[in-house]
């Protein structure tokens, strides 16, 4: 069979242009515009996405400049303290359960603060203000070197003690931190909880847990605080002297580092529904040293005649300076008198100087109790007592008893009346012991 020429010519032109390997040239150039444009909006997509993740960490890193530059206002003073305080922010929070002793009465009035801890809240000023009927008069609790103490009632109805400070010395300021910040986070049935604070531009407020009855001082010495109470019973006392006990005991070896108070004195015990003690004012706080004889160097701070001698002369404080104090608290508790008094005969105005030789003479020993007594308290318990406050008032620091040891020391006293109904001052009045001497 023969092949006609043109037709074989035209089938293959007609196979070629059939053919799937016959390119196909304007399909191909529109594929290519197609993949640049596509590789242009990625790149679009791209660059958009990282303009945005440029601008999203430009403001994140002024808010981190902006709150360090707040957080360095806030820590501007004495470096020593807030290092020391980065120490303790590493520890656990420390929560003092109740001792056994006593302490059911405690329990209860601590229940509205204390048993459901709601942390410490940042008020505001108008808050505040509301809380004291525009920080009126009428509601002022007292005045102390820091400024001036209300009673408020806070927007849940909690009764509080909103203290304002004076803050615009530096000291003032530092007190204001160092409270805050220890009370945030140090917890105990023997501190006046911390329940908030207020710091704006302009203010600085503490608002504490509110004590129905005042201070050790008002009770102890009415006449120095122009009050009139009726006056505490020796098992009160008792009760007393172990509550401060238990609360230095926790600043001193329950907390790592300790805690020196540094102005223990009958102000700062203040008193509850129950005449239950607690201790207040940890603005002069020091945290100890981790050195062996857990020795710091300081500015002598505190008050006078509750000063152990080794730190008002040399500025070196420890554990043992609080002993001291604590020690001349016990003697306020022993003989009603206050720690300096010009107004007594020669050789009597200053407490210890006093009262040192009488603590350890039996026979000279019940010269010096508090005539308000009226006899009422047991010989026994209170050569011990006084045992106990002329060993924390020895000049020697090293010879003054750790805090757990005085605790030791009074539980068995303490409960001896613990046991009674506790509703007021005169608890143990029915029951009181009478003089066996
Ligand atoms: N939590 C509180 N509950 C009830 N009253 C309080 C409370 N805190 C303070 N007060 C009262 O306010 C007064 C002043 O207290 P503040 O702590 O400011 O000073 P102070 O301890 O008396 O003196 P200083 O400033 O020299 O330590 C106290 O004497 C007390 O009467």
């Amino acid at each position: 069979m023969e092949t006609n020429p043109a037709s074989a010519t035209s089938n293959q032109k007609l196979q070629h242009h059939l053919s799937p390997q016959t390119p196909p040239q304007p399909h191909h150039n529109h594929l290519g515009l197609l993949h640049s444009n596509s590789i242009f909006a990625i790149f679009i997509a791209t660059a958009s996405l990282i303009a945005l993740l440029a601008i999203f960490f430009i403001i994140l890193l002024f808010r981190r400049l902006k709150s360090a530059k707040k957080h360095a206002n806030w820590e501007r003073s004495d470096t020593s303290f807030d290092k020391s305080i980065s120490v303790a922010r590493n520890t656990a929070i420390y929560d003092c359960s109740p001792g056994n002793l006593g302490r059911g009465s405690l329990g209860a009035a601590n229940s509205s603060n204390n048993g459901h801890r709601r942390g410490v809240q940042v008020f505001t000023y108008k808050e505040l203000e509301v809380a004291t009927e525009g920080f009126s008069e009428r509601n002022v609790l007292g005045n102390g070197g820091y400024g001036v103490v209300y009673k408020g009632v806070l927007s849940d109805g909690t009764v509080a003690a909103i203290k304002m400070l004076h803050w615009q010395g530096k000291q003032g300021e530092r007190a204001f931190r160092i409270e805050v910040d220890l009370l945030s986070r140090l917890h105990s049935p023997y501190l006046v909880d911390l329940l908030g604070y207020c710091a704006d531009q302009n203010h600085r407020l503490l608002i504490l847990e509110y004590m129905p009855h005042g201070t050790l001082k008002h009770h102890l010495h009415p006449l120095h605080s122009h009050g009139q109470h009726r006056p505490l019973d020796w098992g009160t006392r008792l009760a007393i002297a172990l509550d401060c006990a238990r609360a230095l005991e926790f600043l001193h070896e329950h907390t790592v580092p300790s805690v020196i108070h540094r102005n223990f004195k009958c102000t700062n015990i203040l008193l509850d529904d129950n005449f239950r003690a607690k201790v207040s004012d940890l603005g002069l706080a020091k945290m100890g040293s981790d050195k062996v004889n857990g020795q710091i160097s300081t500015r002598v701070l505190g008050t006078t005649g509750y000063l152990a001698p080794e730190y008002a002369s040399t500025g070196k404080l420890t554990t043992k300076s609080d002993i001291y104090s604590y020690g001349i608290v016990l003697l306020e508790l022993l003989t009603g008198r206050v720690p300096v008094d010009s107004k007594r005969p020669a050789g009597e105005h200053v407490l210890v100087s006093w009262a040192l030789p009488r603590l350890t003479n039996r026979d000279n020993i019940l010269e010096m109790v508090d005539p308000a007594l009226k006899g009422h308290f047991s010989k026994k318990e209170l050569i011990q007592v006084a045992a106990i406050a002329a060993m924390c008032v020895q000049p020697e620091a090293d010879y003054r008893p750790l805090m757990t040891d005085v605790v030791q020391s009074l539980i068995p006293l303490a409960k001896n009346y613990s046991s009674i109904s506790s509703s007021n001052s005169l608890r143990f009045q029915n029951n009181a012991v009478s003089p066996r001497y």
